[in-house]
C-alpha cells in the first residue's frame, strides 16, 4: 500500500466571467511509506491544489486521492495525517499550549497524551517560553513552527506539509530539515512542497517536479545528481612533487587516471563536477527555447 497516491487528478477552477483555469492535468504520482518526497514547482504550478484536493479541503475535477489505501473524501483519510497548511493562521486568542490541546482533542488524544506530547512538541520546536502567550502576540517564524508542532502532536504516519521552510530564518529551516529526517528515521512519511531545490537536496528521497499542473518528471535525488555529473576535477602530484589539477570529461575519467599512475603521478583528489537540483529544476520549468 502507497502512503500517497494521486490518480489522473485534474481541478479546474471556474472564476466569474467564465474565466477558467486549468490547475491540475491528470497528475498520477505515488509515495511509498516511509519515504520523504519534495513536491517541487515554481509559483502557481499546482502544489498547493493537490495538497488541498489530498486534504479534502477542496474536490476534485476528475481523478482519486488516496493516503494510506483510503479515499480522501472519507472522513477516516486525515486521521492519519499531520498537515501544515500554506501560510497558516489560527485561533489567535488561544495561546500555544491551548491550540495543541485543541488539536490534539480533535484527534481523540487522551488528557495524559495531549500533556506528555504536548510538552514534548514545544520543546522540540523552540516554544516552551511562548507556550502561554497568545498566538496574536507570535512572529510569523513562531506561528510556522506552532503549524509544524500541530503536525506532530498525533504522532502521525504521514506528513503532509504545504511549504515547510517558508517564512522561517536559517535557525528555523535547519530545525525544520532535522524533524523531517527524525520523521524519516521513524518510518514516518514525508510529503512536502517547495519551490527551493537546496530543500529538495538536503532532505529528500524522491523528487518530482510540477509546473502548470503538469507533473513533468519523477526521480530519486541522488539519480538527478549522479546523471547530472558532468566531469571532474583531479588533482595530481607529479613524480617531481608539483601538483597539478586537471578538468577531465566524465568518459575520460578511467583513461585519464591510468595513464597519470602508469606517469608515476599520484592522484590525491577526484571530485565530480555537476549540476545541482537547481538546474534540473531550471531545465525542467523553464520554457524551451526554439531557434
Ligand atoms: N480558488 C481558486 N480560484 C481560481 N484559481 C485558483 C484558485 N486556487 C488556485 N488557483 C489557480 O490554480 C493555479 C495553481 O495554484 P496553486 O496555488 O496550486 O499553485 P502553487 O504551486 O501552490 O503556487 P505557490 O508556490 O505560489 O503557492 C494557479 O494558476 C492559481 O492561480
Amino acid at each position: 500500500m502507497h502512503a500517497i497516491e494521486f490518480d489522473k487528478l485534474s481541478k479546474v477552477f471556474q472564476g466569474k466571467k467564465k474565466v477558467t483555469v486549468n490547475a491540475l492535468n491528470s497528475l498520477s504520482l505515488q509515495v511509498d511509506q516511509g519515504e520523504v518526497f519534495g513536491f517541487l514547482g515554481p509559483n502557481g504550478a499546482g502544489k498547493s491544489t493537490s495538497i488541498k484536493i489530498l486534504l479534502g479541503l477542496i474536490g476534485s475535477t476528475a481523478g482519486t486521492a488516496r493516503i494510506m489505501g483510503v479515499d480522501v473524501t472519507e472522513k477516516t483519510a486525515r486521521s492519519q495525517v499531520g498537515f501544515l497548511p500554506e501560510n497558516p493562521s489560527f485561533y489567535d486568542f488561544l495561546t500555544g499550549e491551548e491550540y495543541l490541546r485543541f488539536v490534539g482533542k480533535s484527534f481523540n488524544m487522551s488528557a495524559a497524551d495531549i500533556s506528555v506530547r504536548g510538552s514534548e512538541v514545544l520543546n522540540r520546536l523552540d516554544l516552551w517560553e511562548a507556550r502561554k502567550r497568545p498566538i496574536r502576540g507570535y512572529s510569523k517564524g513562531m506561528v510556522q513552527r506552532l503549524g509544524l508542532a500541530q503536525t506532530l502532536i498525533h504522532d502521525p504516519a504521514v506528513y503532509v506539509l504545504d511549504e515547510p521552510m517558508s517564512g522561517l530564518d536559517p535557525i528555523g529551516r535547519a530545525l525544520v530539515k532535522d524533524i523531517i529526517r527524525e520523521l524519516k528515521e521513524r518510518g514516518k512519511t514525508v510529503f512536502f512542497s517547495t519551490h527551493i531545490t537546496a530543500d529538495v537536496e538536503a532532505v529528500c528521497d524522491r523528487v518530482g517536479v510540477i509546473n502548470k499542473g503538469v507533473l513533468l518528471a519523477v526521480d530519486t535525488v541522488s539519480g538527478v545528481l549522479e546523471r547530472g555529473v558532468e566531469g571532474y576535477t583531479v588533482r595530481l602530484f607529479k613524480p617531481d612533487g608539483a601538483s597539478e589539477e586537471c578538468v577531465v570529461a566524465k568518459a575520460d575519467l578511467q583513461d585519464f587516471i591510468e595513464k597519470s599512475i602508469a606517469q608515476r603521478c599520484s592522484i590525491e583528489r577526484v571530485e565530480p563536477k555537476r549540476k545541482d537540483m537547481e538546474a534540473f529544476f531550471l531545465e525542467m520549468v523553464s520554457p524551451k527555447q526554439t531557434s
